[in-house]
């Protein structure tokens, strides 16, 4: 009997619009080549022209409606002329803190014809998982602003950390690590400077470490960890960080590994209490949106990951290997140097699926 999955997806804004649909594309190919299940999408229009049409990023009920899905692709969100804060909290945050998807985690590998601005790096010495906290930290929209536009205005942007959030996360990092094989785990805080939040984060890997003896782990501050990634790629595997910190530390490590346009993510309800949520962790792209050149490969390996989430391993490989081909094969987009458009790095990602340039 077919398996049938229903997907929601929702392309957003900017170039989301450009990779999503691609990424549907490369998704049924898969489901076609590797057989015994189909996929049923939904897309909903939602993002910043919904906004101006309407007033809202998404409807009232859209979590509702979302919820009834197995999975969510998203493109990206950010409009020229809106506020980021505002978009950013009425889609994307929106969905993963209404969902509790609470694990958010960032593969980085270098596919081969990619070139890595680190000087003799290979795909041995970039092959790294960032677990980035997702529900609460930096990003628990915890605080406020007063007498605004008087001089003595005051913003306080405070950083929520408890010990549920923290706990969990740190058990699906050290679960992971103990997954892979250098089972290898490095705990990024910034524990000299923020000594309470920072200094609950150490307590809490060191309890959990007790449960985890297989796991080497190791404590690095978060800007010793920006250096030792540019410094010694070699020395790095699963890495657990706060909210904000892996937000950037996921970017310089996507650039480490050709750029922003490779790079996927998976947000996570681990427990499967709601739709978990995959797209590329890049944003809308002001200066390419509409261009046609928007690298999708990103967004095709957060589809893979999607596949792997819902069992479907073997379609998901179908994937990868897929875009390996096509970047050994020296089909890049602009942001690697290359040419190609969109559409066809696509087309070359769904032929290499279908067997036809094997
Ligand atoms: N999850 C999200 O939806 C998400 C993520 C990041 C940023 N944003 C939003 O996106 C907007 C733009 O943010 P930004 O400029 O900081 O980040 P960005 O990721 O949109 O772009 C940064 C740079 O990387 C390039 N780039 C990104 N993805 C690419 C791709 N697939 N192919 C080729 N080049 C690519 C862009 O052209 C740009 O030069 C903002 O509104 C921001 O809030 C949203
Ligand atoms: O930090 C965010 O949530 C927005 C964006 O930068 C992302 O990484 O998804
Ligand atoms: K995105
Ligand atoms: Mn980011």
């Amino acid at each position: 009997m077919t398996r049938r999955y229903s997907i929601a997806a929702i392309p957003g804004d900017g170039i989301g619009k450009e990779v999503v649909p691609a990424c549907l594309a490369v998704l049924q190919a898969a489901a076609a080549r590797a057989g015994g299940f189909a996929l049923e999408v939904t897309e909903y229009p939602w993002g910043s022209d919904f906004y101006r049409s309407t007033g809202r990023m998404m409807p009232d009920d859209g979590l509702a409606t979302l919820r009834a899905h197995d999975a969510i692709l998203f493109g990206a969100v950010g409009d020229p002329g809106l506020p980021d804060d505002l978009t950013l909290w009425g889609l994307r945050l929106a969905i993963a803190q209404g969902f509790d998807q609470y694990a958010n985690v960032r593969p980085v590998r270098l596919f081969p014809g990619v070139a890595s601005p680190l000087a003799g790096v290979d795909a041995a010495a970039l092959d790294w998982v960032i677990v980035r906290e997702n529900s609460e930290g930096e990003y628990a929209g915890h605080g406020g602003r007063a007498h605004r536009g008087l001089p003595e205005e005051v913003a306080t942007e405070t950083a929520i950390f408890t010990r549920r959030g923290v706990e969990r996360i740190m058990r699906f990092a050290f679960r992971l690590a103990a997954s892979r094989p250098r089972k290898h785990l490095i705990i990024v805080t910034k524990s000299n400077a923020q000594r309470h939040g920072m200094v609950l984060w150490d307590e809490i890997a060191a309890e959990v470490a007790r449960d985890f003896p297989e796991v080497r782990t190791e404590r690095v501050l978060v800007d010793a960890m920006a250096a030792r990634m540019v410094l010694k790629p070699r020395s790095i595997d699963t890495v657990v960080a706060t909210n904000l910190h892996a937000d950037i530390l996921s970017d310089l490590a996507a650039a480490l590994a050709g750029g922003l346009g490779l790079a996927p993510t998976a947000n996570l309800n681990p427990e499967c209490r709601a739709p978990s949520m995959f797209e590329p962790i890049h944003g809308s792209a002001f200066d390419i949106a509409g261009k046609g050149i928007a690298n999708p490969i990103g967004t095709f390996w957060s589809g893979a990951m999607m596949l792997d989430h819902l069992g479907e391993g073997a379609a998901a490989a179908l994937i990868t290997e897929a875009i390996a081909r096509v970047t050994a094969a020296g089909l890049l987009t602009p942001d690697l140097g290359g040419t190609a458009t969109t559409h066809a790095v696509t087309e070359a990602v769904i032929a290499a699926i279908e067997g036809r340039n094997a």
